[in-house]
């Protein structure tokens, strides 16, 4: 450290003195001056500094610089006559400039700090966050934002390296490229999504000073435009569900105005986009009051309004709904239901239903009632035809219960556990009775389901198929289904390829086919083939005797069905439902009982004459015409026998069975009485 006397304590030397104080590589050795209350004197003295009156005190010391301060020049020739060579003596008038040269410094520093500070400040106040390194890699600054989106502070961090502060920092790299690295996204350690721009500092020179980088977060930002990207696509695919939808639908907006419409309302109304939307909701209007503009104003939804929209009066049924969002009405959206289309699909139901009556076998032989001897042929001849796979033929009139025997051979059968297929053959046009028995490939027709689609044939496999009214089948389709019969196997529509098949066939028909085959309407060939177990259904008018245990039958089971407690019929009543010669047999009597039941009161536990309909109640003809069919003469003996049967049945029923009050109200013994239930198999 140098050694340095200053010469003078006026203002020169207390310039150089500060100045000294300010350096850390000079000492000051001493102060001089012969006023020993010179200014310079004090401080050296208030620093613990020698002074003294004269320079030639210090004449022997060690002393690398002597200055000389302003107003003593007149020592300095003396001193330099006296000091060794190495020792440097500046003159008053260079430490002057060097005191001028303090104070700008000084005054610099200032301006410096009141910059820098005036810099952080705006850093800090900056909304970006910022990070300064210098070229050797070590923090140097990290302003307020940046601490905040790091997480981090800055005095835990400056001076040390930035991957000490940020592991994934790229500041490194653009120190060595010296490049800018400008707008990049970046995904920070703390997870944070930024976009960085980050540049070398290069000093005037072109040198390397450092590097910053200033980044913004955008977390929040990407989070809003992914919410905003889910709505997009909620919108979008909403617009894609109404415009796919087979119903047509108008939205309006608050003020009733046309807002969307779809593809399927253009279809129906005949409107197009250019036609409704931003017009009122009255232009599609063409019979009856806006449903939109209803809705907007009561803010209640309405269902089922009848009207003609759009230029072709189309008859529509509306259901129209608000829109509400957060308590306020934002419009309303309608949706149009073409009655046609709803009429014709109706009208399909129906026919779908009634055609294919794709039905579980309910029935056993218990379910089918009758005592008569020509039921209990029907039912014997039923009963063994199950057991054996032979074509079985139900013939009767309309009625008579073919279906139901049909049920009960199937589950008599050893295919119980198997499909039962009911077809309807007179309710099928024939291209379709075709297509659903034998089935179809792909393509086969227009609107042929993708893959095809298996036939009642195929469907029945291992089971049984009841083809009902089958003599009502065109000469196109006996044939057909004479070949599946023969060959046991079927060959889909529009497929070539046959489809072996093990179903067990029963068929009905109420239709005379010997006649049939002589007009030419019937086919002998399948005559023969389905005519190997023929088994007649007796009419009523064959079995009337069967009549009162048929009409309990059904009042048990109309009981059943409507939660009624109807007990019996009286004698009069069934008296007269003999004496009806029931064209339509246990249908219509089904009919006649339950509509007579449904005008009984509740109270009433006893169906009587009153109950029953004009058409029965008023035929004056006497039960035993009737008892045989069309009323032929028959021997005195057996119209007596089925007299006594019928009589003897009513009173048994009526007495529920009981044995002892029935030969009580008969006035016969009781022994007499099962004498003639055995008779009759009444039991
Ligand atoms: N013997 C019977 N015992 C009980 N109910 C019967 C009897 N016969 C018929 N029925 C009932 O009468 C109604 C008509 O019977 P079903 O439909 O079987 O007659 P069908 O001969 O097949 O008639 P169609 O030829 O018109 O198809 C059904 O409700 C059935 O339950």
């Amino acid at each position: 450290m140098k050694q340095v006397l200053i010469v003078g304590g006026g203002k020169g030397g207390t310039a150089l003195f500060n100045l000294l104080q300010a350096t850390s590589r000079m000492s000051i050795k001493a102060v001089v001056d012969s006023d020993l209350n010179a200014p310079a004197i004090q401080l050296a003295k208030n620093a613990g500094i020698p002074v003294s009156a004269n320079w030639k005190d210090w004449i022997f010391e060690e002393i690398d610089i002597v200055l000389e301060a302003t107003g003593v020049e007149e020592v300095l020739d003396e001193i330099i006559d006296v000091r060794p060579r190495k020792t440097v003596v500046v003159p008053g008038a260079v430490a002057n400039i060097i005191s001028e040269l303090l104070y700008e410094k000084e005054y610099l520093v200032e301006k410096v700090k009141s910059q820098a500070n005036r810099l952080e400040l705006i850093l800090n106040h900056i909304h970006d966050g910022m990070i300064v390194i210098d070229k050797n890699e070590k923090v140097e600054l990290l302003n307020k934002r940046a601490e905040r989106i790091l997480n981090k502070n800055e005095s835990d961090y400056k001076g040390k390296h930035i991957f000490e502060l940020l592991p994934s920092s790229r500041l490194p790299n653009v120190l060595k490229s010296q490049r800018r690295e400008l707008n990049q996204k970046t995904i920070l350690d703390n997870g944070k999504k930024v976009i960085s721009t980050r540049i070398p500092i290069i000093s005037k020179t072109g040198d390397l000073v450092g590097a910053f980088a200033v980044f913004k977060d955008i977390t929040e930002v990407v989070k809003l435009a992914e919410e905003n990207t889910d709505l997009n696509e909620i919108k979008t695919m909403l617009e894609a569900i109404i415009k796919s939808s087979d119903e047509a639908i108008s939205v309006v907006d608050e003020k009733g105005n046309g807002l969307i419409i779809n593809p399927a309302y253009t279809r129906i109304t005949g409107l197009a986009e250019a036609d409704v939307i931003g017009k009122p909701a009255t232009v599609d209007i063409a019979e009856g009051e806006s449903m939109h503009l209803k809705v907007l104003e009561t803010r209640r939804a309405v269902r089922g309004v009848h009207m003609k929209v759009g230029p072709h009066n189309k008859e529509v049924i509306v259901n129209v709904a608000p829109i509400i969002v957060q308590g306020k009405i934002k419009g309303s959206v309608g949706v149009l239901h073409d009655v046609s289309e709803i009429q014709l699909l109706t009208k399909e139901l129906k026919r779908a239903r009634q055609i294919i009556r794709n039905l579980e076998a309910r029935y056993t032989f218990d379910d089918i009632i009758g005592t008569s001897s020509e039921m209990k042929l029907a039912l014997e001849q039923a009963k063994v035809g199950a057991k054996t796979p032979a074509i079985v033929l139900l013939r009767g009139e309309s009625g008579t219960g073919k279906e139901l025997f049909a049920h009960a051979i199937h589950n008599e059968s050893d295919r119980k556990h198997n499909k039962f297929i009911r077809v309807n053959c007179a309710a099928l046009s024939e291209s379709l009775l075709e297509s659903e028995l034998f089935g179809y490939e792909e393509g086969a027709f227009t609107g042929a389901k993708t893959g095809g689609k298996k036939g009642f044939f195929e469907e029945a496999n291992g089971g049984s198929i009841f083809l009902d009214e089958i003599g009502e089948l065109s000469l196109t389709m006996q044939a057909k289904l004479l070949r599946v019969l023969q060959e046991k196997e079927v060959v889909r529509v529009g497929g070539s390829t046959p489809i072996s098949i093990d179903v067990r066939v029963i068929a009905a028909t109420n239709v005379n086919l010997e006649k049939a085959i002589m007009n030419r309407s019937f086919r002998e060939d399948l005559y023969y083939r389905i005519n190997k177990l023929p088994i007649t259904v007796p009419a009523i008018k064959e079995r009337i005797s069967d009549l009162p245990e048929l009409i309990q039958h059904i009042i048990y089971k109309m009981n059943n069905e409507y939660g009624r407690d109807v007990e019996r019929i009286s004698m009069k009543a069934t008296e007269q439902l003999m004496k009806y010669h029931w064209p339509g047999n246990v249908r219509e009597l089904e009919n006649v009982v339950s509509r007579a039941m449904i005008f009984m009161d509740n109270t009433e536990k006893v169906l009587d004459v009153e109950h029953l309909p004009n058409t029965i109640s008023n035929k004056q003809e006497d039960a035993f015409v009737n008892v045989t069919a069309e009323g032929d003469i028959v021997k005195l003996q057996d119209a007596l026998d089925i007299y006594e049967k019928q009589y003897i049945n009513m009173v048994f029923q009526r007495c529920n069975k009981n044995k002892t009050k029935t030969a009580k109200e008969l006035q016969i013994s009781v022994r007499n009485l099962y004498y003639k239930l055995d008779k009759y198999n009444l039991e």
